[in-house]
């Protein structure tokens, strides 16, 4: 595989939110045999920008956001949050910059269905607590996100890419310094869709740095940056 990154090289004043140095994953196949997916990887997110990992089907796109979020640990390379390099923290470091800094909306779209939509956005705010501002922040990315009208609803009775949106909402909720989603629009028709790349642009003018992987000619088009994995 190789990567060619289009990402800006203008030296910011702060720490970019990501980055990603001499990144290898290497993968042992089914017959023991070694499969390197990544090779020599390097990217540099600066808040405030989107960044889209574009490629084909089996290109490494979801090997590079679980390397970026720390869910997965490269063979070779550093990663670093904010000026962090993760590879100086002990597990609960890493866990606490996590809290802080990272929300990962993966493929799964994971939602509590016995909880209503609602609720489930408020999810990360409880270990906190719950605040008026932070209900009435759910409530408006809900409803930029297509499901202001299904708040008090129980999450069951959302349909895949509804329950995908919602994933999104609650990921948003807390304000991450950087969001990595894994194909974030692949369920949704063109107008849900549109609403995903709404909210990530809002997300990215507020300050937090966006990390996508997508095929979605849509999200490619309007991401600061691309990179087209082959
Ligand atoms: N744990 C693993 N062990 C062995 N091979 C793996 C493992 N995880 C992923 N792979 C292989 O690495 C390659 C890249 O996978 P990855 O999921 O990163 O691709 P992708 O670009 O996200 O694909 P898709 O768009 O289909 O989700 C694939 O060929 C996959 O089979």
């Amino acid at each position: 595989m190789t990567a060619t990154t289009t990402t800006p090289t203008t030296p910011t004043t702060t720490a970019p939110a990501i980055t990603l140095e001499a990144i290898t994953v290497t993968y042992t196949r089914g017959d023991g045999d070694p499969l390197t997916i990544v090779e020599d990887f390097n990217l540099t997110i600066p808040a405030g920008t989107i960044h889209c990992l574009a490629g084909r089907s089996g290109s490494g796109k979801t090997t590079l956001l679980r390397v970026a979020v720390a869910t997965l640990t490269p063979t070779t390379g550093t990663v670093t949050w904010a000026g962090t390099r993760l590879e100086t923290l002990d597990p609960d470091q890493l866990a606490a910059a996590r809290r802080k800094h990272m929300a990962y909306v993966d493929q799964g779209a994971t939602v509590i269905d016995e909880l209503t939509v609602l609720d489930n956005a408020l999810l990360p705010a409880i270990p906190t607590g719950l605040t008026p501002d932070l209900e009435e922040r759910a409530t408006t990315l809900l409803t930029t996100l297509g499901l202001g009208t299904r708040t008090r609803q129980r999450a069951r009775t959302l349909s895949g890419g509804e329950r995908q949106r919602l994933a999104i909402a609650r990921a948003l909720l807390l304000q991450p310094t950087a969001i990595a989603l894994d194909e974030p629009t692949a369920s949704l028709d063109r107008t849900a869709a549109a609403t995903v790349i709404d909210a990530l642009h809002k997300a990215a003018t507020s300050g937090a740095a966006v990390l996508v992987a997508s095929h979605d000619p849509a999200v490619i088009n309007t991401a600061t940056t691309v990179t087209p994995l082959t």
